[in-house]
C-alpha cells in the first residue's frame, strides 16, 4: 500500500503526541507525497480517544505528551482501516492499470463517482454540525463525515486511487477540488449549508454565484499535498465539550502547525496561521513569534495571495485587539474587515460570514460601548476621532454590501445599536471627521495612506481629512445617515 513504509511501521504503537508528531515530521520531510488517508486516520483515531472517549478512571499523567497518556494505537487498527478505505475506492472505479508510463490526469467523471462513493457510505441522517466528524477515522468507522470531511475524503480518495492532480481548494466555509493537467478544471464533491440541494459534480460556478463571499470572488486556497495535510490539520478539534478542550489535542494540534509553518506549507494558508494565533493567544510556545504578529502574517498572505477578498484574517485579528481590551485596534480590523465584505454582493450562501458581522455590530461594539461610556475608560476612544471613523467606514461597509444584492442584509436589528454606537461620540469629535468623497466613478475606492503620529494611528487622506469611504457614485455619506434614519423610522412606524 501506498501509506506504509517500514519506518511508519516502527513507530507503532503510537503511545505519545510526539510518536504522532515523528510520523507527520517523516511523511513531510522524507516522502514525495505525504498519505492523506494514513495521517488523517491516525490524527483522527488520537482525537476520538481523547474528546470522544468514555471518560475511563483518571490514569495518573506523568507527562501527557511524551508519556502513554494516549490509549496505545496499534499498527493492526489503521492497517484495516487504511485498507477499508483503499477498498472503497478502489470498488468505486475501475482505474485502467497503470500500463503507460503516461501521467493519467483525473477526469471529471472519475472525481464525481469518488465523491459518490463517500456519499453513498455515509449514515443516513445524522447532525452534521457535530465535532469530531472531519476525519477519515470519523468516515471509517461511524460513516459520518462534515461538508469538509467529505472534500477531504473525496481528495484522500484519488490520492489512493493514484490521481496527483485533484486537489483541496477552499474558500472561508466551503470547500470543492481542481484537477486536470493545468489543475483548471473545478467540480463540487460536497454539499454546503442547511437544505441546499448539493451540486456534486458541476463546475465552481464563474456567474453571479462567483460575486458571493462563499467562492471569495474565485481566490481560493488551492492546496497542495502539504496544504491538504494543514487543513486537515487545522480541522483537528480539540473540543471536550462546550467549554473545555482537551489540552493534548490542542497541544498536538499547535505543534503540527508550527511544523508545518517552519516547512513553509502555511504561507498562502491564511486560516491556518490564523487557528495557530489562536491556539498561541491561549498557550504561547517559547521562542515563537507572538500571535499578534500571526494575525499581521495572516492579513498580508491574503493581500499577497487572495486579492485581499478573504474576511476572516481580520477578523480574527479583530477579535484579538477585543479579547485583549485593544478597543481602537479592534474597530480598525473591523472596518478592514468591512472593507472586504463591501467588494462582495450578499448573496443567502453568505450566512456565516452575515453572522459575524450580525455580532461584530451588535455584541461586541455595543459592549465595547457600554465599557467605554461607564466613564472608567482608560482608552477613552469616545474622543478619538479616527474610533469614529473606523466605525463608519465598518458600517458603511456592510451598506456597500448590501447595495446590489439580491438580498437585503441590514433590517431594524442592527440600526438601533448603530444609531446607539454612533451618538455616544460628541459633535466635536465628530466634526473633526471629514468625510471626502470621490466624485468621479473609476478613481481607486480609497486613496489614502495610513498616517502614524504619535500613538494614535489615523487613516488619512491627502488633505490629511480622517476618511472613511470614498465611493463610486454615493454623492454623499450623508445618504449613508439619511439611510439607516429612515430605516429606523420606517420600521418603527410598521
Ligand atoms: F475570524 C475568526 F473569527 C475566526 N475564527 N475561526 C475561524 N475559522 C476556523 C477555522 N476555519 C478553517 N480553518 C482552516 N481551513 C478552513 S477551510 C474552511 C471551509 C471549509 F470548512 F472547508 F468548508 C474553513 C477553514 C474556518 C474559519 S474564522
Amino acid at each position: 500500500m501506498a501509506g506504509f513504509r517500514d519506518i511508519d511501521r516502527a513507530l507503532f504503537p503510537i503511545k505519545s503526541i510526539a510518536a504522532v508528531i515523528e510520523i507527520f515530521k517523516h511523511h513531510l520531510e522524507r516522502t514525495s507525497e505525504p498519505d492523506l488517508a494514513l495521517l488523517s486516520i491516525i490524527v483522527g483515531a488520537v482525537e476520538n480517544s481523547l474528546t470522544c472517549g468514555r471518560p475511563n478512571a483518571p490514569q495518573q499523567i506523568s507527562d501527557p505528551i511524551e508519556s502513554s497518556r494516549l490509549p496505545s494505537l496499534e499498527y493492526h487498527t489503521v492497517e484495516v482501516l487504511y485498507n477499508k478505505f483503499y477498498a472503497i475506492m478502489k470498488g468505486a472505479v475501475d482505474v485502467p492499470a497503470k500500463n503507460t508510463t503516461k501521467t493519467q490526469y483525473a477526469t471529471r467523471e472519475l472525481v464525481k463517482k469518488v465523491s459518490d462513493a463517500v456519499w453513498n457510505t455515509l449514515s443516513r441522517s445524522y447532525y452534521k454540525d457535530r465535532a469530531h466528524l472531519q476525519s477519515l477515522f470519523s468516515y471509517l468507522t461511524g460513516n459520518k463525515l462534515d461538508c469538509f470531511g467529505v472534500a477531504f475524503a473525496v481528495v484522500a480518495g484519488c490520492q489512493a486511487l493514484g490521481f496527483a492532480d485533484v486537489h483541496l481548494a477552499l474558500s472561508e466555509d466551503h470547500a470543492w477540488v481542481v484537477f486536470g493537467e493545468f489543475s483548471t478544471e473545478t467540480a463540487e464533491v460536497t454539499w454546503h449549508g442547511k437544505g441546499n440541494e448539493d451540486k456534486r459534480g458541476q463546475e465552481i460556478g464563474k456567474g453571479v454565484a462567483a460575486r458571493s463571499w462563499l467562492y471569495v470572488n474565485n481566490k481560493p486556497v488551492v492546496c497542495t499535498r502539504a496544504m491538504e495535510v494543514a487543513a486537515l490539520v487545522s480541522a483537528i478539534n480539540p473540543s471536550l465539550n462546550a467549554t473545555h478542550d482537551a489540552y493534548e489535542v490542542a497541544y498536538l494540534q499547535q505543534e503540527l502547525l508550527w511544523l508545518l509553518y517552519d516547512l513553509g506549507h502555511l504561507t498562502k494558508y491564511p486560516m491556518a496561521i490564523g487557528n495557530l494565533g489562536d491556539l498561541e493567544e491561549i498557550s504561547s510556545t517559547s521562542g515563537r513569534i507572538r500571535c499578534d504578529i500571526l494575525f499581521r502574517e495572516a492579513i498580508s498572505s491574503a493581500r499577497s495571495y487572495y486579492d485581499n477578498m478573504h474576511v476572516y484574517p481580520y477578523t480574527y485579528q479583530g477579535g484579538y485587539f477585543y479579547r485583549n481590551k485593544m478597543y481602537k485596534e479592534a474597530f480598525e480590523s473591523w472596518a478592514n474587515a468591512s472593507d472586504v465584505i463591501r467588494k462582495y454582493n450578499y448573496s443567502r450562501d453568505d450566512e456565516e460570514i452575515y453572522k459575524e458581522f450580525l455580532e461584530i455590530a451588535n455584541e461586541l461594539i455595543p459592549h465595547i460601548m457600554k465599557v467605554e461610556s461607564s466613564g472608567f475608560s482608560a482608552s477613552c476612544i469616545l474622543k478619538k476621532p479616527e474610533c469614529f471613523a473606523y466605525l463608519l467606514r465598518f458600517y458603511d461597509g456592510i451598506c456597500q454590501w448590501e447595495e446590489g444584492s439580491a438580498t437585503p442584509v441590514l433590517h431594524i436589528g442592527w440600526a438601533k445599536p448603530l444609531v446607539n454606537t454612533i451618538s455616544k461620540f460628541d459633535s466635536e469629535v465628530r466634526a473633526q471627521v471629514n468625510i471626502v468623497c470621490e466624485s468621479s466613478p473609476g478613481d481607486s475606492k480609497f486613496d489614502h495612506k495610513a498616517q502614524t503620529n504619535g500613538n494614535a494611528t489615523s487613516c488619512l487622506n491627502n488633505n490629511n481629512n480622517y476618511c472613511i469611504s470614498e465611493k463610486e457614485n454615493r454623492s454623499s455619506d450623508n445618504e449613508l445617515i439619511h439611510a439607516i434614519e429612515s430605516k429606523v423610522i420606517s420600521e418603527e412606524s410598521a
